[in-house]
């Protein structure tokens, strides 16, 4: 499959959220989407579910215009919004069996599913229990488990990871990158270090605009050069207009990472650049 994003603009009344964003995803990709708050990463991912039409643009899957055929895209359509729309009266199994309904599930195939996802989001323990005592992370997963109901082949997660903990975040994202074997994974987080170990591709959102796609070492490699590390004398802080990547206290002093063009003392020293270190330098332009 082929999603093409060509030229998308979304203008709300004096914010322009989206400026011209073109890009094309395909199946066999897990996309991480990053970019600061603000940068139009839920809205990219509301227009890409249908949920909201671009001002200017289109976005085609194999070469059907979704919004012309929005059922083209509903057919194939995973979407986990940021706030998880539960119901708090029922349990896990229950909204489950609902979403199964609305997806129009057979009812065999629908518990078949619903038993195997809440095994695999470590809720199986937990299936019968009303979603209005599950913790932030547990809504999460049902949240992603309604998402992958009815095996879509387009799977659309806007911060899947927002309140889950280390395991659940490492488990969360080893199913996004299996699932994106075949399929079509697009998934937004402002946290660099969810998707450094598995996305296959980036795009960087800054206010509205695509500042970058490709993948990571792309990335990180045009912050070569760019990314320096030197120690300040306890006491002493760096300039607040300083992109600082990492502060680190030790016997000698303070010690500073931080992305700039040229040297920012006698005594930095470029470093290697992480994928963080790399993405600050692509916002910040330095
Ligand atoms: N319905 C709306 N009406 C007006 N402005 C909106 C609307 N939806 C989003 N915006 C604005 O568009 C911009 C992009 O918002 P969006 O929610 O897409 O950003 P984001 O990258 O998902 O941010 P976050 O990481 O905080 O969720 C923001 O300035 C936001 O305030």
């Amino acid at each position: 499959m082929e999603l093409t994003i060509d030229h998308v603009t979304m203008q709300f009344k004096n914010k322009l959220a989206l400026n011209d964003v073109s890009c094309t995803l395909t199946s066999g990709q897990l996309v991480g989407l990053i970019g600061p708050n603000g940068a139009g990463k839920s809205t990219l991912m509301k227009i890409l579910a249908t949920l909201q039409h671009p001002t200017s643009g289109s976005v085609r899957l194999d070469g059907v215009d979704i919004r012309k055929h929005p059922s083209t895209m509903k057919r194939v359509l995973g979407y986990m919004p940021q706030q998880v729309p539960i119901i708090p009266q029922l349990s896990a199994v229950e909204y489950l069996r609902y979403i199964a309904a609305i997806k129009g599930l057979a009812r065999i195939q629908a518990n078949d599913q619903i038993k195997a996802l809440l095994v695999r989001m470590h809720l199986a323990d937990a299936a019968s229990r009303r979603l209005s005592d599950f913790s932030g992370g547990m809504q999460q997963r049902v949240g992603l488990a309604a998402a992958l109901l009815g095996d879509p082949q387009v799977i659309i997660v806007d911060e899947p990871s927002a309140g889950l903990d280390p395991i659940e975040r490492i488990m969360m994202r080893n199913l996004l990158s299996e699932l994106a074997e075949s399929r079509i994974v697009l998934l937004s987080t402002h946290i660099v270090s969810d998707i450094e170990a598995v996305a296959s591709w980036l795009l960087l959102l800054k206010s509205g605009q695509l500042l970058f796609q490709g993948s990571a070492p792309q990335l990180i490699k045009a912050a070569n050069g760019h990314v320096w590390e030197y120690v300040l004398p306890q006491g002493k802080h760096p300039q607040a207009s300083q992109a600082v990547s990492e502060m680190r206290q030790a016997a000698d002093g303070i010690h500073i990472r931080l992305v700039a063009p040229n040297a920012p003392t006698q005594t930095a020293v470029t470093v290697t650049p992480t994928l963080e270190d790399a993405t600050l330098s692509a916002l910040e332009g330095r």
